[in-house]
């Protein structure tokens, strides 16, 4: 199993330092033990009672005279129920039933905890129950864009809940931190997992394991007033990889279609791995080359050659906490919802 450890990993630092150089941070316990495990037991029995929905995706595609078109796909194994949408909690038959689960919802602490001074939340915009029974349940590369396109959607923050989660399952949460190499996170019980919904690309692995994986999504209206992960300054990496990540990092836009050409391959086996194989898939990943193709007609040569040359980079030095940062975050941070 891959671990977390104090020097190469996101959990090694602050919220603030993480979000800003990984785009990703991770903190263990975050719920307390008995809280996590009631609330696993509120989304199991939800389940149970017929409330989640079967999940699925929108897949973009060209029919076959090349207009472009959009499919539907169900996602195997993997069910799903939005209890906050546009920042309104929803589905009281679900929440009448679940008051823990409520609780956590009307937590602002997890809000609070999260901002910093150039990441301010404004609202809980959405949030999501989410339990696979396994069977090779799995999400495609993505990233959390909202629906709309005036919204403004900064954070996704992840809460699994499964104690009974070992190696070999699956079921990770991977995340794609461009120019770090890939973070597969187990979906430990209690883990919560934050980064940019926008530029932050991550799927999850095919899960087999034989208790249902369960787990709360958290997204997060707000203002970032620089665009993160931010601009790397450590001097000890290749000053030409540092530029080309300079400016895909300041543009959101420019790095979501940069990662369509570095990480082809992982998005395409993850449409592989979680949808049944059909026609609109193979659609779908032909409109991926498709686009892939015409973006790397945008992008210099060297550019690739000087990533494929320094990528990926090791973890800064920033990221290693000294004893009394530890300390001190988690005093605040740790058992996020012990008061639960
Ligand atoms: O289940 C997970 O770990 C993440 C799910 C996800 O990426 C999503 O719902 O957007
Ligand atoms: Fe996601």
């Amino acid at each position: 199993m891959w671990t977390l450890d104090d020097s190469d990993s996101p959990s090694a630092s602050s919220s603030s330092s993480a979000l800003a150089e990984w785009g990703v941070w991770v903190r263990d316990g975050a719920v307390a033990e008995e809280s996590a495990d009631e609330l696993r037991a509120e989304i199991l029995g939800c389940f149970e009672a017929g409330l989640l929905q079967q999940s699925g995706n929108k897949l973009a595609l060209k029919d076959p005279s090349g207009a472009r078109t959009g499919a539907a796909l169900a996602k195997r194994n993997v069910f799903e129920a939005d209890v906050v949408a546009e920042g309104a909690v929803q589905l009281p038959e679900l929440l009448n039933r679940s008051p823990r689960l409520r609780q956590l919802l009307e937590d602002e602490r997890l809000r609070e905890a999260l901002q910093n001074p150039w990441l301010k939340l404004h609202r809980l915009e959405q949030a999501k129950i989410q339990v696979n029974v396994g069977g090779g349940g799995a999400f495609p590369c993505h990233f959390d864009l909202p629906n709309a396109a005036t919204a403004t959607r900064v954070l996704t923050v992840l809460l699994y809940l499964n104690p009974a989660w070992q190696e070999g399952d699956g079921g990770e949460v991977e995340v794609l931190p461009l120019p770090f190499a890939a973070l597969p996170l187990a979906p430990l019980h209690g883990r919560l997992v934050a980064f940019s919904s926008c530029t932050s690309l991550h799927r999850v692995r095919p899960f087999s394991g034989a208790q249902p994986r369960v787990c709360i999504n958290f997204w997060f209206e707000g203002e970032a007033t620089l665009p993160f992960p931010q601009p790397l300054t450590d001097e000890s990496y290749d000053p030409r990889a540092l530029r080309i990540l300079r400016i895909l990092r300041q543009q959101p836009a420019e790095l979501r279609a940069f990662c369509k050409v570095w990480y082809s391959d992982i998005m395409v086996q993850s449409l592989r791995d979680t949808f049944d194989p059909c026609e609109e898939l193979e659609a779908a990943i032909a409109l991926h080359f498709e686009e892939m193709a015409a973006v790397k007609l945008r992008i210099a040569g060297s550019v690739l050659e000087i990533f494929r040359e320094c990528l990926p980079f090791s973890p800064p030095a920033s990221s290693r906490k000294d004893e009394d940062e530890e300390a001190e975050e988690a005093a605040e941070l740790g058992g996020l919802f012990d008061g639960l």
